[in-house]
């Protein structure tokens, strides 16, 4: 390097002399005209592929809008449609949807037609969907030539699935226009597994840029929003998914899940979530961000509108052909001893994570879980995870940021950026001191966002640094799991977010919130979300309530001047079990379903 840097110098130096001798002062000109037109250069270079990443971005998402209008068209020149028979295919439970379509009574085709009419009715509402899958017409049309015996566990059921997911003949890019437009060759894992059961994917879902928040908005397809309020957001990653199955459009979905994705959409949208052990389903075939880090791994898995539909839905995943598919998924199929067992199970709750304070509304879903369970014969006893806040400040964020934020602003080179990653994207860029000194100030305005970003702002330099860091990790799994054990858990029910959907945009404000959804993909322990109350008047009235919910960060104090308007909003409870035990999370779930269900405001 050094040997190069002074060939250089002396080649310059040189032609210095040389130019000066022909004619003095020629060398100021010559140099000053090479500087000049190299500085020129590199800003055309990066305007002009600015100006190309914008013109992708815009024709990107004017072909999505153009293949709904599309599809519309066609539905319309179908023919005329019998509105009532659609609506009544739409508000089928899905298991009452699978029987329709197992015994014949109803047509795969006409499933899908009323679900696409429905998508794209709430499209144009909430602007959740990306585009249409084309191919699901000739599946439909393909699985109505099955004979009864042939037809298979999720027989002429549409699926939508989040478009970070590949899908054959599509692009997935995640909103980086470096990705756009190279159509994928082969459908990911899961959507493969979800076809082989003879369900159609129907529809693409929208996300955030590059997937790391819980927003949902990208330059191409814009923000998605909440079915319950158009003003909110309906969480992220997979809110595509959360606001498309909230909003009706859809019955079952696929979403991905490093850090909440799956689990906060279905809580701010009144939806089904699992998101499994790793490797319990196959994610290959989902966009590879982050795919070299390998200390907190992101999951694929389905979302429902019901509880019996995500059931059923997980049943049917957990087949030998995820195993034959990918090899690393262990051949471990859905467990019916562990879903049906009878035996009265020991549930831990809490309603709180030290540091971050819960919305009353979340503290009462988890309260009414709780007596539901005990109604159903299980024993519910308080439990407390130890040092979750240090812990996913310390083990979490070094792990997911530790590039600095290296890989996203690969991504995001000379493309448009979106606002809702502009926090991550420029705190990555600042020099690392500085990062540090900044994270430090967070710290004074909201201690547990600012202890998030300190953690995310120190992450390990050396190998042997990601060596302790993996150590750190596994130790802190095994004090979990000591903590877990000295109460006998089988399963604990907590929030999954503590506060309901926020108004779009300002998911930043609250960003500490994760806390509760990443301690799970930290300890890899699967971890389902379902809608347990809404918010009432009463709720605000305790949120107001500095002795009920103290104002104490930054956080807290968004979340009461952002009330207005909440009420209705539904809260849901997450529902924890060891790693490769989703049975019991379903069961769980199944079990605070029953009884809230009917009682749900
Ligand atoms: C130096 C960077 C500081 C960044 C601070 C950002 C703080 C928190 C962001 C974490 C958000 C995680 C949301 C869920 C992401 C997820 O599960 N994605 C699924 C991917 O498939």
């Amino acid at each position: 390097m050094w040997v190069g840097h002074s060939h250089a110098h002396q080649a310059v130096v040189k032609i210095h002399d040389y130019l000066e001798d022909i004619n003095p002062g020629l060398s100021r000109k010559v140099f000053g005209g090479v500087i000049t037109s190299a500085a020129v250069s590199y800003v055309a270079v990066r305007g002009y592929r600015y100006y190309r990443a914008r013109r992708t971005v815009k024709e990107r998402g004017e072909a999505a809008k153009l293949a709904c209008h599309v599809l519309r068209e066609h539905l319309e020149q179908e023919g005329p449609v019998d509105p009532q028979k659609e609506a009544m295919i739409t508000d089928l439970e899905l298991s009452e949807l699978k029987q329709k379509l197992w015994k014949g009574e109803l047509k795969a085709l006409e499933v899908l037609r009323a679900y696409q009419r429905k998508a794209l009715q709430v499209d144009e509402k909430l602007n959740c969907v990306t585009e249409p899958i084309f191919e699901a017409e000739a599946l439909a049309v393909e699985l109505d030539l099955l004979s009864p015996n042939q037809r298979k566990p999720l027989h002429g059921i549409p699926v939508s699935v989040k478009d970070s997911f590949n899908v054959e003949g599509y692009d997935c890019h995640a909103g980086f226009s470096c990705f756009a437009d190279k159509p994928v060759e082969r459908d990911g894992d899961i959507v493969q597994i979800f076809k082989s059961l003879g369900a159609v994917p129907f529809v693409r879902t929208n996300f955030p840029q590059g997937l790391m928040t819980f927003a949902c908005s990208n330059p191409m397809y814009g923000a998605t929003k909440n079915p319950h309020s158009l003003t909110r957001g309906p969480g992220g990653s997979s809110g595509g998914e959360g606001s498309l199955i909230g909003g009706g459009g859809s019955v079952v979905g696929i979403g991905s899940d490093i850090g909440g994705s799956i689990r906060i959409p279905c809580q701010m949208c009144g939806v089904y979530g699992l998101k499994p052990t790793v490797d319990r389903i196959s994610n290959q075939g989902h966009i590879p961000l982050m795919s070299g880090q390998n200390l907190v791994r992101m999951t694929a898995g389905p979302m429902a509108r019901d509880m019996d539909g995500l059931i059923l839905v997980t049943e049917a995943l957990l087949t030998p052909r995820m195993h034959q598919l990918d090899p690393y998924v262990p051949p471990l199929f859905f467990q019916d001893t562990l879903y049906e067992k009878k035996s009265p199970l020991v549930v831990g709750f809490y309603t709180a994570i030290d540091g971050v304070h819960s919305h009353p509304t979340c503290v009462r879903a988890v309260m009414e879980a709780k007596t539901a369970l005990t109604q159903q014969g299980h024993k519910v006893i308080e439990f407390q995870p130890p040092r979750a806040v240090e812990a996913v400040s310390n083990l979490f964020m070094k792990a997911c940021f530790g590039d600095d934020g290296e890989e996203t602003a690969l991504y995001l080179k000379d493309d448009v950026l979106d606002r809702s990653v502009t926090f991550s994207y420029y705190m990555g860029k600042l020099p690392k001191r500085l990062r540090y000194m900044v994270s430090r100030l967070i710290g004074f305005m909201d201690p547990p966002l600012g202890q998030l970003v300190v953690g995310a702002s120190t992450p390990p330099r050396k190998i042997l640094e990601w060596w302790y860091l993996q150590d750190k990790i596994q130790a802190y799994k095994r004090e979990f799991f000591a903590a877990w054990q000295s109460r006998k858990l089988d399963a604990l029910i907590c929030p999954g977010m503590p506060f309901p959907a926020v108004t779009a945009g300002t998911e930043d404000n609250v960003l500490a919130g994760i806390v509760y959804t990443t301690l799970y993909n930290l300890l890899n322990y699967p971890a389902g979300m379902m809608p347990v109350t809404t918010v009432t008047q009463d709720d605000l009235k305790r949120l107001k309530d500095p002795s009920v919910y103290p104002p104490s960060g930054a956080l807290e104090k968004f979340v009461i001047q952002d009330c207005e308007g909440t009420v209705g909003l539904p809260i849901g409870v997450q529902c924890v079990s060891l790693p490769y035990h989703e049975e019991t999370v379903l069961r769980v779930m199944k079990d605070i379903d029953t009884v809230t269900k009917t009682t749900r405001n």
